[in-house]
């Protein structure tokens, strides 16, 4: 539980993550999502609650250890410093540098190895995410698109088993948009478990196995995403958002009905009613 004065952010109960799926985390806009993240990564503290992360307690453990661990997460404003290269900020996102710790530091031939080893890593994932030959510029010269690539690259630095995506799609250019959703599948292709945070109804229906709804804080449903896409509770928790949104009529139904991302078959239907209407009153 987290609470910002009077403010109850996030209030979960319970839920769990499955391993090797892929996870949608959805809900309206101040649902709690990232602060949510926030305090499962150690980026914030909880007032209250506990949490397990491969069958260890992670509540109140710093983000550095939670990334040693395994559970590696990016951002929804990416953080990829600018006047460091690709390279660099692919290198710092490894993790047990030897060169940081005293005495290898004294063994000069180790640290250069464990060196080595690590800028090719990086240079094997930067392959992976068509970043190669951008790695000797700065991080500022990328896309917002390829900035989100650097950062899930940098995320794999440390071998996650755990990861977690933070609106990776959002700000991203429809000619990477697929490639992104590529990278996501991938990672579970690899063995991953992967939680990501996304307001793209679209690709949440494309690639999510299991779908986790937040709503003032609470948990309000999970499930399968064409189950919970066409869940009351879920259509409620958005209708709450869309206060200003006249319910009554069907072009506003319509829009409430795509932005929940429910099936296609019941927007044809509302859509059909909408044509309907509109040829009745264009007879009239
Ligand atoms: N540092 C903070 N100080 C005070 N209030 C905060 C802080 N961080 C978040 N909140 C509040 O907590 C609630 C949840 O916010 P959060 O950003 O987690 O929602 P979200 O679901 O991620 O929203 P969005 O989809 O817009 O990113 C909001 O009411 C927000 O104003």
């Amino acid at each position: 539980m987290r609470q910002f004065g009077g403010n109850v952010a996030v209030d979960v109960e319970h839920v769990e993550i499955p391993r090797g799926k892929i996870t949608a985390l959805i809900g309206p806009n101040g649902a709690g999502k990232t602060t949510f993240f926030n305090l499962l990564t150690g980026f914030d503290r909880p007032n209250a609650g506990t949490w397990t992360f491969d069958g260890s307690d992670l509540a109140g453990v710093p983000s550095y250890k939670v990334a040693r661990r395994g559970m590696v997460r990016t951002f929804q404003l990416t953080k990829s410093l600018g006047l460091l290269s690709v390279l660099e900020n692919m290198r710092l996102g490894a993790t047990k540098q030897l060169g940081e710790r005293f005495l290898p530091s004294l063994m000069p031939f180790l640290w250069s190895k464990r060196e080595a080893e690590i800028t090719g890593k990086a240079m094997e994932l930067l392959a992976r995410f068509k970043l190669d030959a951008k790695a000797p510029d700065y991080a500022a010269s990328l896309s917002g698109g390829q900035r989100k690539l650097l950062e899930m690259a940098r995320a794999l630095m440390s071998d996650p088993t755990l990861v977690m995506l933070d609106e990776p799609m959002a700000g991203v250019n429809p000619a990477l948009t697929q490639s992104l959703l590529g990278h996501i599948l991938g990672l579970k292709d690899s063995g991953m478990t992967v939680l990501f945070v996304e307001h793209d109804m679209h690709m949440v229906q494309t690639i999510a196995d299991w779908v986790i709804v937040m709503a003032e804080g609470k948990v309000v449903a999970e499930g399968y995403p064409r189950a919970v896409m066409s869940d009351q509770a879920v259509i409620d928790a958005y209708l709450g958002a869309h206060h200003d949104t006249d319910l009554g009529t069907l072009t506003g139904q319509l829009a409430i009905a795509e932005d929940v991302g429910v099936s296609d078959e019941l927007i044809g239907q509302i859509e059909e009613e909408l044509e309907e209407q509109e040829d009745q009153e264009a007879g009239k």
